[in-house]
């Protein structure tokens, strides 16, 4: 046997430079490149074996190891999971700012590799530097705490552990049904500890992501289900935009008059100006697509994981009437709520269904532009929301008294409402611009008024709703679009929990956006407290003193080294706007938007939250009452 002498570092940077896919008979290198913050535990080892062989690996530097990672989702998600970057960290607490990331990329089912270093197999130098110590066990190290955050996950203490560790990562992170972050820890004194590897090992390896083909049994039964039914929509998940649905959802939607609603996931899988596109359903979603969806007698599931917020999956649906069929890549989720299930390809299934539905229409008719009409004027009001010092009346009302949002005004001097700027935003960028977003209440606007002409410009991680990836998530996005305008829209409490990647695109010049939306305070959260009976409690940002806080962020940004600016009104956001298009490095704008100005759910969305059973306030007790008023009529299971 032919063998070649190298680390265990140098063989795993060897390896994944010779890992391709190839899809729909299209193949190209799936390791892009490789993000990495170095440490004792991984400087000596990953870092000697990238400087010597990088090949065409981009190597970033990042700045915080959670920061790179969601980078690295961000690009995997965008790329439509055909490609992505790995991620070196060192041990102990370069390890576990991993960890919300792993969460991150297995929430949102986003393949990524992450190679966190461990500690020495050999125990010698215990404890080392940064090593944790249970009493019970001397094997556990922070690394264990990745364990259920990943899809695959090993640790090497031998290096010719990696070889079968390696194409079981590969394996998992490639195959559509069960693609997740796939962890690989290497103890520290193996990352440099060399072995004779086979040479075959690091030969040209393709991976094929094939389209997993629907069977006549479940073609012939979704067809029946859809020719009895009188009203079906279609749910277009993040299954659909993964398998590129896009003109196979069009063509069945057109011919059958069969209506689509889209969760964060799926939306711009199809543009949002398709006229049957009724645009985000559940908690954060429009008045038509939840219309539609409570007067469905057929839901058909493309590639919808039901999360509940996003959906309100448990409560729109009238479960007495309403069938449901799902086309999924996983059976674990074809299987929800009852479902006929589909395990198949989003694409091939619905391109197979097409023919088979000759001779169908549904009952919508006229329905379809009735509901997009009616919302668009709804849409249309919210672009023109107007502050005013006496008598506002807020999106999110009841929540804020006129002389509280006065001072609002006052400290943060401003009158912009949030939809008001927002949708300016939507107007003024170039439509193919990619946007991106992930916590607080952006992501509920975004879902309801964004209009995404271009798809794939509309980048929602909503899985894990993770504050701290906007920011981070678009330096990913410029990675995978480096010609387009890339966006992150941010609320500020997301912005101060986690920015630092907005250095490292400052720093190896790739462009990005920052439109921080400045309410101080976690305006989202505020919200609910409010809306279920409990006072407003350290969700506004206020100083022992009760101020309201006013940062200067535009200052924090110029200090970064980006072009910053302050727009507090809708003729400064557009100008902001239009100057940044033209800059070539990393843009601010910062935005002072008042408080309850986002929008609010619509028709009988409803999310399941843990309202206190007994609680001395009124207004718990009724949030409780109607809580269990709601949970008559959910769906239990
Ligand atoms: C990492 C993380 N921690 C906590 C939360 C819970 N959470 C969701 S939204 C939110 C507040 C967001 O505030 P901000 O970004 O200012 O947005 P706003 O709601 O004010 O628009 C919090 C704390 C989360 N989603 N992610
Ligand atoms: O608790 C939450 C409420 C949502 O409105 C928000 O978008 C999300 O980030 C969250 O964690
Ligand atoms: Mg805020």
């Amino acid at each position: 046997m032919e063998t070649i002498r190298l680390t265990t570092a140098q063989a795993l940077v060897k390896f994944i430079q010779q890992q391709y896919v190839s899809i729909d008979g299209e193949e190209q290198p799936f390791v892009e490149g490789i993000f990495n913050i170095f440490g004792h535990g991984n400087v000596l080892g990953f870092g000697e074996a990238l400087e010597q062989n990088p090949g065409n690996l981009k190597i970033i530097q990042g700045k915080n190891e959670q920061g790179m990672a969601h980078a690295a989702i961000a690009y995997s998600k965008q790329m439509l999971r055909k490609k992505i970057y790995a991620v070196t960290t060192s041990s102990g607490p370069g390890s576990a700012n991993l960890v919300t990331a792993a969460g991150t990329a297995l929430a949102n089912n986003i393949p990524i590799l992450l190679l966190p270093a461990d500690t020495y197999a050999t125990r010698q130098p215990d404890p080392v530097l940064q090593q944790v110590e249970q009493e019970h066990s001397i094997a556990i190290t922070t690394n264990d705490a990745l364990q259920p955050l990943s899809r695959y996950w090993d640790r090497i203490t031998r290096p010719e552990q990696l070889m079968s560790s390696l194409i079981r990562a590969f394996e998992v992170m490639t195959a559509p049904a069960k693609a997740g972050p796939a962890t690989i820890c290497i103890s520290q004194d193996i990352e440099g500890e060399a072995f004779d590897y086979d040479v075959k090992f690091f030969e040209k390896r393709v991976h094929y992501i094939d389209r997993r083909l629907p069977n006549q049994r479940e073609l012939d039964g979704a067809a029946e289900l859809i020719k009895a039914s009188k009203k079906p929509v279609i749910v277009v998940g993040g299954g659909a935009k993964y398998s590129e649905a896009r003109e196979a959802l069009i063509e069945i939607s057109e011919r059958y008059d069969i209506p689509l609603v889209e969760t964060q996931a799926g939306k711009s899988a199809v543009e949002s100006s398709f006229k049957n596109n009724l645009g985000g359903l559940g908690i954060t979603g429009t008045s038509a697509a939840n219309k539609a969806a409570q007067q469905a007698d057929l839901i058909i599931g493309v590639g919808t994981r039901y999360t509940d917020f996003a959906t309100s999956s448990k409560t729109i649906f009238n479960f007495e009437k309403t069938k449901f069929l799902n086309i999924n890549v996983s059976r674990m989720q074809a299987y929800k709520l009852d479902a006929f299930p589909v395990v198949a390809d989003a694409k091939s299934t619905i391109e197979a269904l097409v023919p088979m539905l000759e001779g169908y229409k549904s009952e919508f008719g006229t329905l379809i532009d009735e509901l997009q009409e009616e919302w668009l004027v709804e849409r249309d009001r919210l672009s023109k929301v107007t502050f005013t010092r006496e008598n506002f009346d807020p999106e999110i009302k009841n929540h804020f008294s006129q002389e509280l949002f006065n001072e609002y005004a006052d400290a943060l001097n401003t009158e912009l409402p949030q939809t008001t700027a927002l949708l300016t935003i939507n107007e003024t960028i170039n439509p193919d611009s990619i946007i991106i977003c992930a916590a607080g209440s952006l992501p509920g606007d975004l879902q309801r008024l964004w209009h995404a002409e271009v798809p794939n410009t509309y980048h929602l991680e909503y899985g894990y709703s993770c504050m701290g990836y906007e920011v981070s998530g678009t330096l990913g996005l410029k990675l995978a679009e480096p010609d387009k305008e890339v966006y992150a829209i941010v609320g500020d409490g997301s912005f101060l929990m986690l920015h630092s990647e907005f250095i490292t695109a400052l720093q190896y010049n790739k462009k990005i956006n920052i439109l921080l939306f400045d309410n101080s305070g976690y305006g989202c959260i505020n919200n609910l407290q409010l809306d279920y009976g409990n006072g407003s409690y350290f969700c506004e940002f206020r100083t022992d003193d009760n101020q309201i806080m006013n940062i200067d962020y535009a200052k924090v940004a110029e200090g970064y080294g980006a072009k910053a600016y302050r727009a507090n009104t809708v003729e400064e956001l557009k100008s902001a706007l239009e100057d940044a298009k033209n800059q070539d490095r990393s843009t601010l704008i910062e935005m002072k938007v008042l408080p309850k100005t986002m929008t609010d759910g619509y028709d009988g969305s409803w999310w399941n939250l843990g309202v206190p059973e007994v609680s001395p306030q009124e207004g718990v007790q009724k949030s409780y009452e109607t809580k269990q008023q709601k949970l008559q009529n959910a769906k239990q299971y």
